[in-house]
């Protein structure tokens, strides 16, 4: 093992020293050795950084640690949540509901198709305008209560699939609300109708404060208009959670609890009861498209050689670019203003699933771990921070991800079509023109008198994802695709994956932080930074009260 590794950082440094262009004109046809496709799907890695024997040194470093035995252990149920002592059971929650391969969990598949036809009821209920508020009015606005793991995925998917048609339309609106400032909330609030806004606490904890404090405004908001409690609370909310006893004590209603379990990660939950908004906005049948697709790519994952396995290659990439080539910033740059979520969604599922310097056995890791993932949709942010990728000095690896077939073979009937499928190749041509820029610079780049300011290094390396088109299930099949390069790389880098005890310390110093925005005495407990800050706080707030 230590040999495969003083080989690749031996391989690392003659890295930075060659310029992408130079693998290029070696005479190995990186074509053949530096993409690969399954079903919907084709990658292009050409234009990474790395050379066939460093390509086949990632591959020995991947069979010396045994990967495949920890694959086996995920898909088999062992605890490797270690640090929760539990298992992460994500892709039984895709699984169709014959599937019998989870031995010490065999009612797990079960449970999860039971849950999903008790979800079916609600969705239907609502979809056919059958839910109705506490004065018998129907539905006609949803709002999804919750943050990160239980927002970001249904955010994704709601938004991707606009296009697809069969979606509840007008007729009732889904809004999500996630921030604790209370941005959304209030603006909400100020143009729903109470009698017709039920509102789904999505919180697998149900104990996240910012949920909560949003929470208890929406209750505020509806009691002062039912007069009741108790009204408010039956005909408006709807509870989906792994606490069932916390449902039951804030006082959602049996019919109205959907639960899903503790060994789903907050961050992988978007196929559980989770998921409730995707189903209202489109049905149970597409909700179950997109599970096919995440199933789909869960049987690539676990029966393809590393060679060929789409997230394994996209994990490898990633491990050479952050933990060898220490390149710490990673752009997500989608060409499909459907995936416009996707590099929020990807920022939670790899920072916080991979942002960890302890390995699994409490050690330090010895490599540099998840980098910074962010990005935007790529069109757009050529016009705003593509100008550092080109000219800055900073080391990016980007991931270009394009959508192929769309408004293709009168697709659609507007007359319009024809200028929309234009639009689709300017954004095809524009994602590989900046890719082919980014690694090889101008082609002026030898000549030492071409002006300074208008010289592109290059050598920016990137890996470009193709999509087919996008479908419920190819969109199903695409986020657990990285879902399990996420779980690849924690196996790489040995760390667990599925805690995010980072995140714990801050939750509690906020609460000791609110006390001391309110008693002063409290504040010593804090750094002068922060007492300072806590201090002009109710300084401006008491001069508020002094102009009253
Ligand atoms: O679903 P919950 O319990 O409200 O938690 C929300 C989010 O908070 C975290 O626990 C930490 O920020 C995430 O992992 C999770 O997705």
């Amino acid at each position: 093992m230590e040999k495969i590794i003083e080989a690749l950082k031996e391989e690392a440094i003659l890295a930075r020293k060659r310029s992408i262009k130079s693998l290029f004109n070696s005479g190995a046809d990186r074509i053949d050795l530096f993409t690969a496709e399954h079903g919907s799907f084709k990658i292009d890695y050409s234009k990474q950084n790395i050379s066939s024997q460093g390509w086949s040194l990632l591959l020995d470093y991947y069979y010396k640690s045994k990967i495949d035995h920890k694959i086996h252990a995920l898909f088999s149920g062992k605890p490797v949540n270690v640090t929760e002592n539990r298992p992460a059971l994500h892709f039984a929650l895709r699984a169709p509901k014959d599937v019998r391969s989870l031995p010490k969990h065999s009612s797990i598949v079960a449970d999860v198709h039971d849950e999903l036809e008790a979800m079916a009821l609600i969705v239907r209920k609502i979809r056919k305008r059958k839910w109705r508020g506490y004065s018998g009015k129907a539905i006609t606005n949803i709002v999804s209560l919750g943050v990160g793991g239980s927002e970001l995925g249904p955010l994704l998917v709601c938004d991707a699939l606009q296009e697809i048609g069969s979606s509840i339309g007008d007729s009732i609106k889904l809004h999500f609300v996630s921030s604790m400032d209370g941005t959304q909330i209030s603006q909400l609030l100020e143009v729903l109708d109470p009698e017709r806004t039920l509102f789904i606490i999505s919180s697998k904890s149900f104990t996240t404060v910012d949920t909560f404090y949003n929470v208890n405004t929406a209750l505020k908001w509806l009691t002062s208009y039912s007069g009741s409690i108790e009204l408010a609370k039956n005909h408006h909310f709807i509870g989906v959670s792994a606490s069932q006893e916390k449902m039951e004590a804030w006082g959602i209603r049996k019919e109205n609890q959907l639960i899903f379990w503790n060994w789903v990660g907050g961050r992988f939950s978007l196929w559980s009861t989770i998921g409730l908004p995707i189903a209202i906005k489109y049905g149970m049948d597409v909700f179950y498209e997109l599970l096919e697709g995440g199933y789909e790519m869960d049987f690539h994952f676990k029966n393809s050689t590393p060679e060929s396995c789409l997230p394994t290659v996209l994990a490898l990439i990633s491990f050479w670019n952050s933990s060898f080539l220490e390149i710490s910033a990673n752009a997500v740059l989608p060409y499909d203003g459907r995936l416009k979520l996707l590099p929020n969604y990807l920022s939670q599922l790899e920072m916080e699933s991979n942002g960890k310097a302890v390995s699994v056995n409490g050690t330090e890791v010895r490599f540099k771990t998840s980098p910074i993932i962010w990005g935007e949709l790529g069109p757009n942010a050529q016009h705003a921070f593509y100008q550092l990728l080109h000219q800055g000095t900073q080391d990016v690896s980007c991931d270009f991800i394009s959508t192929v077939k769309r408004y293709h073979n009168g697709a659609r009937p507007d007359v319009e079509a024809d200028f929309l499928y234009q639009q689709q190749s300017l954004s095809l041509a524009n994602c590989f023109a900046q890719s082919s820029v980014l690694a090889f610079g101008d082609i002026f780049a030898e000549k030492e008198e071409i002006n300074p300011h208008k010289r592109y290094r290059g050598n920016q390396p990137s890996t470009t994802l193709l999509i087919e088109e996008l479908t419920p299930r190819i969109l199903g099949s695409l986020i657990a695709l990285y879902e399990h390069k996420t779980y690849v790389l924690s196996c790489l880098w040995d760390i667990n994956p599925f805690d995010q005890w980072g995140v714990e310390l801050g939750k509690s110093i906020s609460e000791e932080a609110l006390r001391a925005i309110h008693e002063p005495n409290y504040r010593n407990k804090f750094d002068d930074s922060t007492k300072w800050l806590l201090t002009q706080v109710s300084d401006w707030s008491s001069k508020d009260d002094t102009n009253k």
